[in-house]
């Protein structure tokens, strides 16, 4: 049974281009570990270079097939939910999941940006006929024809070998592309889907993320009400004379604990993020893919910048996170791998957009990961999967937190939280006393 609003993800995606693989395309995949694995298709019998660190269980087999990701805001909405939805079948549903493994994987050309496709490396150690056989019923289901599943297997010698497949519409037919050996390639200077965080994850403006929001209407009815409420916030709402303070920080590092102290030391008005207002509709949107997640979050930053300036013309505000934590959290997903991956110092992507009301001192708590966890153990409360993933993935830690410390203008500026909660607050009051000028 396809979930709500599923058969509208069938809205035929961008045509494919006639060729399956254009000559420069590369492919990178995430092992275990946050590992990536960069490699190309080559028929070129010139071409000796070594197959890539593997990523075929032997004996097994692998298959892989990808969506264009790039395209208008409806195109890379559908698409996203259409990976999400495979994303949940090969993980969740029989045959696959048992023995079998589905990676992310992305598919981009060197030459051409806007030619990055989403897709999924399927291991199968069992070579199991049923795998390549539920695999191929879900794509001819899912996605539009002609779609392109190559199947991998290590030939003798050691050779990884791919043979290419064109499978067309629900006919049982397929026809075979092209075989080619599999080749390592070097890691690209920038991450591939780098290029594309600033309008796939961290949106620049309330424009970009509303016409993603827009497009989602017609498949999650929430859509409508959250876009009603941007509405109603004034464009570019304007400070008041009040200092606005913000506390990031990954979960567990003490925002909510210090924010309230704060609170209560200056007679603030104490704001969270996402905003109670939207607060209800979190569950729904946290359960979608980035591109939706995040222009749901940017959005909500907007509705809590109206608050903002409201507050901050009769009193001092202090908030529990704002733009940072959504930009923070959408490029430690998007950017596969380690935090040598992330894009450089100075990237677009860490400046805070031009329309977003921007505070006047962001505090990053940062403990170590030990202390989170046992903090994350004190607070007792059910584990949300960011946290679990936060809690199993270090890999992921470290790139929200190098992310946030990139942030430029305002920058995050680091307080270590973890001598006791008095400390911290009497640390945090020096600081905020001396650059806000207040008693
Ligand atoms: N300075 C501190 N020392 C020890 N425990 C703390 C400190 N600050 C907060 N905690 C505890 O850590 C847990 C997480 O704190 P919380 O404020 O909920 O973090 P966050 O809002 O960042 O997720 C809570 O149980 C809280 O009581
Ligand atoms: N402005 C915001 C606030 C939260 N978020 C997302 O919401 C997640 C957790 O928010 P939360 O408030 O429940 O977490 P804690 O503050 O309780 O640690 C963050 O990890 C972000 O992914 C966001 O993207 N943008």
């Amino acid at each position: 049974m396809l979930r709500r609003g599923a058969l509208a993800l069938l809205v035929p995606l961008r045509r494919r281009s006639a060729m399956a693989t254009p000559p420069d395309r590369r492919f990178v995949v995430e092992l275990a570990g946050s590992e990536l694995v960069h490699f190309s298709l080559s028929d070129d019998d010139n071409n000796h270079r070594a197959p890539p660190r593997c990523f075929l269980p032997r004996p097994g087999r692998c298959y892989s097939f990808c969506l264009p990701a790039a395209g208008s805001p409806r195109e890379r909405v559908r698409a996203a939910r259409l990976h999400r939805l495979l994303q949940r079948r090969l993980s969740q549903e029989q045959p696959f999941g048992v023995g079998s493994a589905a990676l992310a994987l992305l598919s981009y050309s060197p030459s051409r940006e806007a030619a990055l496709e989403r897709g999924f490396l399927v291991q199968d150690e069992r070579r199991a006929p049923e795998i390549e056989r539920s695999l191929e019923e879900l794509l001819r289901h899912l996605l539009p024809a002609p779609v392109h599943l190559a199947v991998y297997e290590v030939a003798e010698g050691g050779e990884v070998r791919c043979a290419l497949w064109r499978l067309d519409g629900a006919a049982q037919g397929r026809q075979l592309v092209r075989r080619a050996r599999v080749v390592a390639e070097e890691e690209p200077a920038l991450h591939p889907a780098g290029a594309h965080l600033l309008e796939d994850a961290v949106f620049r403006s309330r424009g970009a993320a509303r016409r993603i929001l827009e497009e989602c209407t017609s498949l999650i009815p929430e859509a409508k009400a959250v876009l009603d409420l941007v509405d109603q916030c004034p464009q570019h709402p304007k400070k008041g004379d009040f200092p606005v303070i913000v506390i990031e920080g990954l979960d567990a590092t003490g925002k909510t604990t210090l924010t309230q102290a704060v609170k209560d030391s200056l007679n603030a008005v104490l704001l969270r993020s996402p905003p109670p207002s939207v607060s209800q509709w979190r569950k729904i949107f946290d359960d979608e893919p980035t591109l939706i997640r995040r222009a749901f979050y940017a959005l909500t930053n907007y509705i809590l910048a109206s608050e903002i300036a409201k507050a901050s013309s009769k009193l001092p505000v202090i908030v529990d996170r704002y733009w940072h934590s959504t930009a923070a959290y959408a490029v430690a997903t998007e950017i596969s791998g380690k935090v040598q991956n992330l894009p450089p110092l100075h990237h677009e992507v860490y400046h805070w957009p031009e329309d977003l009301l921007k505070p006047d001192v962001v505090l990053l708590l940062t403990v170590s990961p030990e202390e989170r966890i046992r903090r994350l153990k004190g607070r007792g409360m059910e584990k949300t999967e960011e946290e679990t993933e936060l809690e199993a993935n270090t890999c992921f830690r470290q790139k929200v937190e190098e992310s946030y410390r990139r942030m430029e203008n305002p920058t995050c500026q680091p307080v270590d939280a973890s001598p006791s909660r008095e400390e911290v607050l009497k640390a945090v009051l020096h600081l905020v006393k001396n650059q806000c000028h207040l008693p």
